[in-house]
C-alpha cells in the first residue's frame, strides 16, 4: 500500500533596509518593507518548498538551492517554489497540497489571501493554502523585526 507522506516547515527572513520592496507569498506588496535575503526572501514560498522537500525525502532548502548559486540571487519565491515542486515530481511522487501560515504583525495578509493562493497554487501545481496570525506582539515578528512562516506538505509517491 502506496500511503501519503506529510512534510514540515518553518523559513525566517529578517525586514531589510527600509525601501526594498516585499515579495511575499508570491505578491508585491507596495508600501510595505521588504525581507532580507540571498532571494526575494519570499518567507511564506520558501516554507512552501521546504516542506515539499521534507515531505519527498529530498533534502532541504539550504541543500537543494545553496547561497552559493549566483543564478538564485534575487530568485522570486514562485520560481523558488515551482522548481522545487518540479523536483519532487521528477522525485516520483505527486503533490496533493501545502498549507502555509504567515506569523507577522504586517503586512494585513487577509485581503490578499485568495491572490497570494493562486498564485503559489499555479507555481506548485497544486492548492496551495495561506493564513496568517500576528505573534500578539510577541518575539521577533511582534517587534517587527521579520517574518516568519511554517507550512506542511503532503505527497503521494507515484505507483
Ligand atoms: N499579518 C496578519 C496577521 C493576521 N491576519 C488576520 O487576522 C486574524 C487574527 O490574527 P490574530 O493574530 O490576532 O489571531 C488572523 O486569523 C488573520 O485572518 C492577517 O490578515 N494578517
Ligand atoms: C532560497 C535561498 C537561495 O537563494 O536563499 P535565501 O533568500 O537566503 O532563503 P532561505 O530561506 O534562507 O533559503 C536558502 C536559500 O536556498
Amino acid at each position: 500500500m502506496i500511503l501519503p507522506r506529510t512534510g514540515v516547515a518553518v523559513d525566517v527572513h529578517a525586514f531589510g533596509p527600509e525601501g526594498t520592496p516585499l515579495w511575499l507569498a508570491g505578491l508585491e506588496w507596495p508600501g510595505e518593507t521588504g525581507l532580507a535575503g540571498h532571494s526575494d526572501g519570499d518567507v511564506v514560498a520558501h516554507a512552501a518548498a521546504d516542506a515539499l522537500f521534507s515531505a519527498a525525502g529530498t533534502g532541504d532548502l539550504g541543500s537543494v538551492f545553496g547561497v552559493d548559486r549566483p543564478d538564485m540571487a534575487g530568485a522570486s519565491g514562485v520560481r523558488v517554489l515551482g522548481e522545487a515542486a518540479a523536483l519532487v515530481r521528477a522525485a516520483g511522487f505527486e503533490i496533493g497540497n501545502v498549507a502555509v501560515q504567515l506569523v507577522g504583525q504586517r503586512p494585513r495578509f487577509a485581503p490578499r489571501r485568495a491572490e497570494a493562493e493562486a498564485v503559489l497554487s499555479a507555481a506548485a501545481g497544486a492548492p496551495v493554502t495561506v493564513s496568517a496570525t500576528t505573534s500578539d506582539h510577541l518575539g521577533f515578528p511582534g517587534r517587527e523585526e521579520g517574518l516568519a512562516a511554517v507550512a506542511t506538505a503532503l505527497v503521494v509517491a507515484r505507483g
